[in-house]
C-alpha cells in the first residue's frame, strides 16, 4: 500500500475527460497490466485556488472507501508541477453525457441509479463522510452499467466538525450549535434533485438567473411538468426528499423502502437497459 508510484510506472493512453484543475487519462500500470484512470492536476492551479488541503482531504477520504458505487482511489504521487491520482477506470464514461444523449431516463433506470446512490450514501454517512457535491457531472458508469460516485473534492469528514462541536459546546453561540450547514442531510436533498433531473432531464429549480434559482430553492418552488409523464410514486419520493427542513427529509434507508424504488429499481443495482 505504501508503494511510491512514479509516472514511469504507467503507460499513459488517451485523454478521457477533464475537470477542475486538470485532465484524466486512460493508463496502464506496467507491472500488473491493470487499466486505471490517471487524473493529472496542476499544482499551479491548485495553489492559485488554495485547494491543496481539499485535494489532500479528497485523497485521504477516497483512498479508504470500498463500495461498488464509489470510484476507488488506488494511490497518488506528484512531481515538480503536477499531482497524479490513480483512480478506478469507469469504462462506460460520464453519466451526464448519457443523460444529455437520452434527454431523460426511464423510471426503472432512474430508480436503479437512485437506489445505488442511496446505498453508497448510507455507506459514506456511516463513515462520517458527506459528499456535498452529488450531481450528474460527478457520476460515472462502470463496465456493467453500475453507477460510480467520483470526485470527492468537496467531501468532508463530519467527524472533525463534530469533534470541534463536541468539545466545549457550552461556549458556542446558538448559530454554531444550530445544524452546521453541511450536515449529511445535504446529500439527501442532492439525491432528490438528481432523481428529478434523471426523470425530467432538467433540475427542478433551474432558472435563467442565479438569483431566480436561489429564490426557487429557498422557497422549494417544486413543480412537476406534464411532459414527460412521471408516476405519482416518483413525485411522492422527490417531494419527501426536497424538504426545506433538513431534519424532515426522508432518511436514506426509507428511500430504499419507498414503493417507487421497490417497484422500479433493479435489485442488482445495475441498469441493463
Ligand atoms: C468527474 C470529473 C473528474 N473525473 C474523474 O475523476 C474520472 C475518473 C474516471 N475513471 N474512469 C473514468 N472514465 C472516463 O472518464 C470515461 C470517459 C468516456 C468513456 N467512453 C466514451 C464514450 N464511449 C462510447 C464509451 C467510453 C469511457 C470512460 C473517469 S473520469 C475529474 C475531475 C478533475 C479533473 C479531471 C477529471
Amino acid at each position: 500500500e505504501e508503494k511510491r508510484w512514479v509516472l514511469s510506472d504507467f503507460e499513459v493512453g488517451k485523454p478521457l475527460g477533464r475537470g477542475k484543475f486538470g485532465h484524466v487519462y486512460l493508463a496502464r500500470e506496467k507491472r500488473s497490466n491493470q487499466i486505471v484512470a490517471l487524473k493529472v492536476l496542476f499544482k499551479s492551479q491548485l495553489k492559485q485556488s488554495q485547494v491543496e488541503h481539499q485535494l489532500r482531504r479528497e485523497v485521504e477520504i477516497q483512498s479508504h472507501l470500498r463500495h461498488p458505487n464509489i470510484l476507488r482511489l488506488y494511490g497518488y504521487f506528484y512531481d515538480q508541477t503536477r499531482v497524479y491520482l490513480i483512480l478506478e477506470y469507469a469504462a462506460k464514461g460520464e453519466l451526464y453525457k448519457e443523460l444529455t444523449r437520452c434527454k431523460h431516463f426511464s423510471e426503472r433506470r432512474s430508480a436503479t441509479y437512485i437506489a445505488s446512490l442511496a446505498r453508497a450514501l448510507i455507506y459514506l454517512h456511516g463513515k462520517h463522510v458527506i459528499h456535498r457535491d452529488i450531481k450528474p457531472e460527478n457520476l460515472l458508469i462502470g463496465v456493467q452499467g453500475e453507477l460510480k460516485i467520483a470526485d470527492f473534492g468537496w467531501s468532508v469528514h463530519t467527524f472533525n466538525r463534530r469533534r470541534t462541536m463536541c468539545g466545549t459546546l457550552d461556549y458556542l453561540p446558538p448559530e454554531m450549535v444550530e445544524k452546521t450547514e453541511h450536515d449529511y442531510h445535504v446529500d439527501i436533498w442532492s439525491l432528490g434533485i438528481l432523481c428529478y433531473e434523471f426523470l425530467y432531464g432538467v433540475p427542478p429549480f433551474e432558472a435563467k438567473e442565479h438569483s431566480e434559482t436561489y429564490r426557487r430553492i429557498v422557497k422549494v418552488d417544486l413543480k412537476f411538468p406534464l411532459k414527460p409523464f412521471v408516476s405519482p410514486a416518483a413525485k411522492d419520493l422527490i417531494s419527501q426528499m426536497l424538504v426545506k427542513n433538513s431534519a424532515h427529509r426522508l432518511p436514506l434507508h426509507k428511500v430504499l423502502e419507498h414503493p417507487w424504488i421497490v417497484q422500479n429499481a433493479d435489485p442488482s443495482g445495475v441498469y441493463r437497459g
